[in-house]
């Protein structure tokens, strides 16, 4: 008996939870990947299409989606966002330039129907560039704070060179799904 419950709970444990990674181009999400899936820097060409790893975190099994975010492919992310029960959304915190766009295209996704029970990490990359946003200044820019009162969030600075930040995140999103899984909610009362 005490085993086959052990059986279930490790099964119950082991649930692939479907992660989506979005941000604009050259945000960092192929690294991120990479780093997470192999624990290395690949060099990558920008992704035309998606990549998808399994990445296992404390006891938790994510598979990951790496979906190309040039302007014109960002159409294309909708079609991703079904049963997702993650996203990350990945910012450039040196593209001053382009946080509006991040923050467009941000709020268009959390607030997209299919998307309104995933949990969200939101990772401010590129944390080793001398004058790089803060994550507190990349996450308000988002308007983070005020759309996402009533959601599971996590603000995260990172880097995907040195690896800083990462487990941090994933930290984070391991127990938050394991949350969600035992509660069935991602929402935030
Ligand atoms: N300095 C620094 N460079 C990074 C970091 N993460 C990624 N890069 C660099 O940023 C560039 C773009 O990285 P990618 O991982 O290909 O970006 P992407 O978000 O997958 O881009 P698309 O596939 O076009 O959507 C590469 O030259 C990376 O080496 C980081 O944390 N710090
Ligand atoms: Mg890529």
């Amino acid at each position: 008996m005490g085993q086959s419950l052990r059986k279930l709970f490790d099964s119950f444990c082991t649930k692939e939870m479907k992660v989506l990674m979005l941000g604009l181009d050259a945000a960092g999400k192929t690294t991120i990947l990479y780093r997470l899936h192999i624990g290395e820097v690949l060099s990558s060409i920008p992704t035309i299409g998606f990549n998808v790893e399994k990445v296992e975190y404390k006891n938790v099994a994510f598979t990951v989606w790496d979906v190309g975010g040039q302007d014109k492919l960002r159409p294309l992310w909708r079609q991703y966002f079904r049963n997702a029960d993650a996203l990350i959304y990945v910012v450039d915190s040196m593209d001053r330039e382009r946080i509006g766009v991040a923050k467009e295209e941000f709020q268009a996704i959390i607030r997209d129907p299919l998307m309104l029970n995933s949990v969200i990490l939101l990772l401010a990359n590129k944390q080793d560039l001398k004058g790089a946003m803060s994550s507190s200044e990349v996450c308000q820019r988002l308007g983070a704070y005020e759309e996402l009162k009533n959601r599971r969030w996590h603000c995260q600075g990172a880097s995907a060179l040195t690896g800083d930040g990462l487990h941090g995140g994933l930290d984070w999103l391991a127990s938050t799904l394991r949350d969600v899984q035992t509660w069935g909610t991602s929402v935030r009362f």
